[in-house]
């Protein structure tokens, strides 16, 4: 199958070398950041490192949305949930989607399988999430964290029906690019479950600046974890939606990570840090956003919401 990966950011080129180098499968990418697509139209590729070591050029082809007139069998939408809608409006208009294709996207936070599903069939989307740590250092260079093999992913058809015939050769293409897929019959308690998980690992180490690592360092990292969890399951059990893991086993899956992607500074971060908008409305704000509708305040996620925004204002006062 041929693929386009709309997003030529960190995880799309994570999403796209891999399919490309391990699967062997064709690859297009589809990029509207112009410095990024000028630097790899320049160089002749995507310069790509894992854990900072062994550099090095793979070739690509990468087009804007008006300048590509291929057609994949399925689209792999990475955008930052802030930029998704104009991403998919723009690449409408350039008459990019066509109703055969299948689409999959393993944005972190919620809100952006409602958007896909505005110009594809449900019936053709797959919805994912991704335990696969990536820092895009730059315009065309991307850094892979973590060891070879130890990427790890859940899928699930947006209609929680059985997987059909097009989805299993996904999945079978993402096993053979090393991507570590599983499969999942419940699409909302899937991405809810990694929302939960994001909601602590990404929101804390973006407000006190510091890398899974060092949050996991610290002795009070499970009771925080716990709290923001436990509001995170009282909100999903109230909205009736099942998530994949207990609480208890979230708390453990955020201490394991902490260990495993030591050295990862969470995508909200490398916003944060590079004075972009985050996606916390997404992920916390989402978590507080479902307890209000469900007549349950969620006073942590409430509060931290606030606190990244707060954070990110005040950046620009900060010296
Ligand atoms: N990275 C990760 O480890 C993971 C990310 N995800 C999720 O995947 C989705 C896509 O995220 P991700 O691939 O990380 O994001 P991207 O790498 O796509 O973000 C890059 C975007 O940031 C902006 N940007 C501007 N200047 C720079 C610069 N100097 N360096 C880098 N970026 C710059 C550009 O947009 P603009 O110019 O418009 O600002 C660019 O399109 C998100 O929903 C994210 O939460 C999920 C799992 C892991
Ligand atoms: C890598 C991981 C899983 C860590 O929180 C992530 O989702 C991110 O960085 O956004």
């Amino acid at each position: 199958m041929r693929y386009g990966i709309i997003g030529a950011g960190a995880m799309g080129y994570r999403y796209g070398v891999l399919l490309q180098e391990q699967a062997g499968v064709a690859v297009d990418f589809i990029e509207t950041w112009d410095p990024n697509r000028k630097q790899v139209e320049e160089q002749g590729g995507v310069y790509v490192s894992r854990d900072h070591q062994h550099r090095h050029l793979v070739p690509i082809q990468i087009y804007t949305p008006e300048a590509y007139h291929g057609h994949p069998d399925v689209w792999i939408v990475f955008k930052k949930q802030m930029q998704l809608d104009a991403e998919l409006e723009r690449d409408a208009a350039a008459d990019l989607f066509h109703p055969d294709q299948y689409v999959f996207s393993a944005m972190n936070g919620l809100g952006h399988f409602e958007k896909i599903a505005r110009y594809f069939n449900p019936n053709q989307i797959l919805a994912g999430t991704a335990m696969i740590a990536t820092v895009l250092n730059g315009p065309g260079d991307v850094d892979f964290m973590g060891p070879e093999r130890g990427e790890a992913m859940h899928m699930a058809p947006y209609n929680d029906q059985a997987p059909d015939e097009t989805m299993e050769a996904i999945y079978a293409d993402f096993q053979r690019a090393t991507l570590g897929p599983e499969w999942s019959t419940n699409w909302l308690g899937m991405c809810l479950t990694k929302v939960a998980f994001n909601a602590v690992c990404n929101t804390l180490c973006t407000m006190f600046e510091i890398n899974m690592g060092q949050f996991g360092s610290y002795p009070g990292a499970a009771a925080m974890a716990e709290q923001l969890f436990n509001e995170a399951h009282d909100a999903a059990a109230r909205a009736g939606i099942k998530l994949l893991e207990n609480r208890a086993q979230q708390v453990q899956s955020v201490l394991d990570s902490c260990v495993k992607l030591k050295y990862h500074y969470p995508s909200m971060y490398q916003d944060f840090s590079k004075g972009r908008p985050t996606e916390v409305d997404y992920i916390n704000g989402y978590i507080a956003r479902l307890g209000r509708e469900h007549d349950y305040p969620c006073r942590t996620h409430e509060f931290v919401t606030h606190e990244v925004h707060l954070a990110e204002q005040m950046r620009s006062v900060k010296k």
